[in-house]
């Protein structure tokens, strides 16, 4: 027997349907076999988490109908894949996932009657979403011949904080995770755990920020001591840039997690921003594989960076759907406690900011946010400083970023980076570099960014093969 710990992340995409899921059961199955021991972490059957969203408005909006039809469509898609991987129609998991669907009703009608959404009632709604892929997935596993136990985020031991929809783990939380899964472990179980979940210390659940089954894995990896952390997903691994979006994106063999943090707060949907802080201190490593070619290494992220010289980037990533809000006031921004009323305002909402900018006369400060975020912090502006303030919003634009500890004291970086967008004449609206030199951002025309994310991809060189060096 081998003492290898592996956590393992499966992703919407890898959980769709009942074969996905016996795929994925199959790619823990060979490390099981082999010895290892596996915790499996699990998201949602795509599609799931934003059908449970849209469902949640339309009950607070008072169309009990249109969340009842989607409600019985969950039903009946959960129900099927149960089938399809064996289960009986008495069975525990099918039995468990009729009372699941029961209880999302009564909380959705509860929305219905209140004509009120709160985030701890979104937060129970769409947590639903992983706790019905969950025991999928222990059937794939005892169906391929794996003793298997599933678990809430909850009873795995995740304990969070109150920050519903945005919820961060309890230093508690570690010793939990020890003390819940170690014994299943010990006896030759497979852990499922439901991803993006937890609860607080009265029971309430939370989740952890969209993409949060990631953390969640990371979260286990780190109480459990595990050797290393495998996010399994529907792309080779963390690429140069959204494959998607660019046609001659290349995996990125190695990144440090100071870069994969850059690159998943500057929009990188392929891991959740702070995926990697659980795993930074002990240095567990963190792989993201391809469910669809499971012998290709994908990406490494550890401490270190490695860098190949003259590639000082190794991925340009962009953030859709932001806003530019300026506050402007001449004689009346550069006053110290003007400039603290801004950031108080903002403070208070809890609104995330991409960007921040101010002119060297002081008279104007701009601030880029998610759209979501827009009116709020136009209304916590208005509300919160002084009136001889004109604060104002552009719409429709776009964050877009380039990544490497490469670009670290080396010049010429910026330089290339506005020529490829003058190339295409992209004009730019705000820039920024951070101090650590990891990244520098600019926002653009929202309609601007694909042919911007190609450009800046093409000029750094991007596609073509890197050796990365030691
Ligand atoms: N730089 C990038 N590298 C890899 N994938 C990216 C990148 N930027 C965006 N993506 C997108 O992220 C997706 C994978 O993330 P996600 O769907 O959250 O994974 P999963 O749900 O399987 O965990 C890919 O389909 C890809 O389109
Ligand atoms: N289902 C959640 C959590 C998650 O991590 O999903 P995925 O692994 O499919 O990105 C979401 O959609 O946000």
């Amino acid at each position: 027997m081998s003492d290898t710990l592996l956590v393992m992340k499966f992703g919407g995409t890898n959980m769709q349907d009942s074969a996905a899921i016996r795929h994925s059961a199959s790619l823990a199955g060979r490390s099981v076999s082999l010895g290892v021991k596996v915790v499996v972490v699990v998201s949602a059957m795509a599609g799931v988490t934003n059908g449970l969203l849209a469902l949640a408005d339309a009950a607070e909006s008072g169309d009990i109908a249109a969340a009842n039809d989607e409600i019985a469509a969950l039903r009946t898609r959960h129900f099927t894949a149960a089938q399809e991987l064996g289960a009986a129609p008495d069975s525990a998991t099918v039995r468990d996932i009729r009372e699941m669907h029961e209880t999302l009703r009564q909380a959705v009608y509860g929305v219905y009657l209140l004509r009120e959404l709160t985030p701890r009632s979104r937060d129970l709604i769409v947590a639903f979403g992983e706790r019905l892929s969950a025991p999928l997935m222990a059937l794939a596993l005892e169906g391929q011949g794996f003793r298997s136990h599933h678990l809430t985020g909850g009873e795995a031991g995740i304990l969070t904080d109150q920050h519903f929809g945005n919820a961060k783990p309890l230093p508690t939380t570690y010793e939990r995770v020890r003390d819940r899964l170690s014994g299943l472990l010990a006896a030759g179980v497979t852990p499922v755990v439901s991803g993006f979940m937890g609860e607080t210390e009265r029971g309430a659940i939370t989740t952890l920020g969209r993409g949060g089954t990631d953390f969640s894995a990371t979260i286990i990896g780190k109480a459990l001591g595990a050797d290393e952390v495998w996010a399994w997903k529907d792309v080779d691994g963390v690429m140069s840039a959204d494959p998607r979006v660019v046609k001659d994106a290349r995996n990125i063999t190695v990144l440090s997690y100071g870069e994969v943090m850059e690159l998943a707060y500057f929009g990188a949907k392929v891991l959740h921003p702070l995926a990697v802080t659980p795993l930074q201190e002990s240095g567990i490593p963190l792989r993201v594989k391809s469910a669809a070619d499971p012998d290709f290494p994908g990406t490494l992220v550890q401490a270190q960076a490695q860098d190949e010289a003259g590639h000082p980037v190794k991925a340009v990533t962009a953030i859709r759907n932001v806003s530019i809000i300026n506050i402007s006031g001449a004689g009346v921004l550069g006053i110290p406690e003007v400039i603290a009323s801004v950031f108080d305002a903002i403070a208070r909402e809890n609104i995330t900011l991409l960007m921040v900018s101010q002119s060297s006369s002081m008279s104007n400060v701009s601030l880029a946010v998610q759209s979501g975020d827009a009116e709020r912090t136009l209304s916590a502006l208005r509300a919160g400083v002084s009136r001889e303030l004109k604060v104002d919003r552009q719409s429709d634009v776009a964050v877009l970023a380039i990544v490497g500890s490469g670009m670290r004291g080396q010049r010429g970086v910026s330089a290339r980076l506005f020529t490829a967008l003058a190339s295409q004449d992209i004009n730019i609206l705000m820039i920024s570099q951070g101090s650590s030199e990891l990244n520098i951002s600019v926002a653009i025309e929202g309609d601007q960014v694909d042919e911007a994310t190609r450009a800046v991809h093409a000029a750094f060189g991007l596609g073509q093969p890197v050796a990365v060096g030691n």
